[in-house]
């Protein structure tokens, strides 16, 4: 694994065992009603747009975008929303994403959509940790206990996101309950894109639901920078995308949104 996600993953646990989980500090969380990521998927192809989670996304590993308060991330979620995104996903890994559980509140207050947190879970101190309707849980980093979290995940109302790159790891994915599987273009061992991935690892999830009379949503992960990026996945049999650094990296956030939600022709 990549040193920058070990490195990740070792602080995650020395800050769960330093501080515990936001709840605790915090006492609990207003429960709130929580937002259909499925049905404004079908919501978004009904109606002609490519269904793309945004990514409220200060930094990656050596790259830093931009400092993102709880303001700003309100105000870049506002605009992805207004661009059609079907869904904001919020970095909430403080080192070396820079992320916030601050500012996956403040998006969630602000926008409509249902809110993806974007983060290493590897205890399950962390799913009391309220805040978002959908969670990511990574294939690679959870193994065995990937079923358990999923579950837990479930139980806790929230929408698991069962990240894969691998078929191995996509195997363990389709043994649990999780409904969306998302596909990591981006290799966590070298950090290297190769959209290929998607084009590798879909045809498989479809072929396993016309099996097992199930139904994945699949979303595309990381490297897309222009419409061809997304046509391509799509071709391949996305349902959806999920982009960061190309909407970071824009001079408009609104309008680049709009380009990759207007990128494929559903008919
Ligand atoms: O910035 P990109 O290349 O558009 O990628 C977005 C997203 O897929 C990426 O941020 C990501 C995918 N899986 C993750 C797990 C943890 C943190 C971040 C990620």
């Amino acid at each position: 694994m990549h040193y920058s996600i070990l490195h990740i993953l070792n602080t995650t646990k020395t800050r769960i065992q330093a501080f515990g989980p936001d709840v605790r500090k915090e006492g609990p969380q207003p429960q709130f009603q929580k937002r259909d990521f499925i049905a404004a998927v079908a919501a978004a192809r009904a109606e002609g747009r490519v269904p793309v989670i945004a990514e409220v996304k200060p930094a990656s590993p050596g790259k830093s975008f931009r400092e993102i308060k709880p303001a700003l991330a309100a105000e870049l979620a506002w605009e992805m929303e207004e661009a059609g995104a079907v869904a904001i996903s919020v970095l909430t890994e403080p080192g070396v994403f820079h992320g916030s559980l601050e500012n996956l509140k403040e998006v969630r207050k602000t926008v409509c959509l249902p809110v993806l947190r974007k983060d290493f879970i590897i205890d399950k101190v962390q799913l009391e940790e309220e805040g978002s309707d959908l969670v990511l849980l990574i294939a690679g980093i959870l193994g065995k206990e990937l079923g358990e979290f999923v579950e837990l995940a479930i139980e806790k109302g929230f929408e698991p996101l069962v990240e894969v790159h691998s078929m191995e790891e996509l195997e363990f994915a389709l043994e649990t309950k999780a409904r969306i599987i998302g596909i990591n273009n981006r290799n966590f061992e070298t950090l290297e894109i190769d959209l290929a991935t998607t084009e590798k690892l879909a045809p498989l999830i479809r072929e396993f639901d016309l099996d097992h009379g199930t139904s994945h949503i699949i979303i595309s992960e990381s490297g897309m920078n222009s419409s061809v990026d997304v046509r391509r996945v799509m071709q391949a049999g996305a349902d959806a995308v999920l982009i960061g650094s190309a909407l970071m990296e824009s001079d408009s956030i609104f309008e680049k949104t709009k380009e990759f939600v207007q990128s494929f022709c559903w008919r």
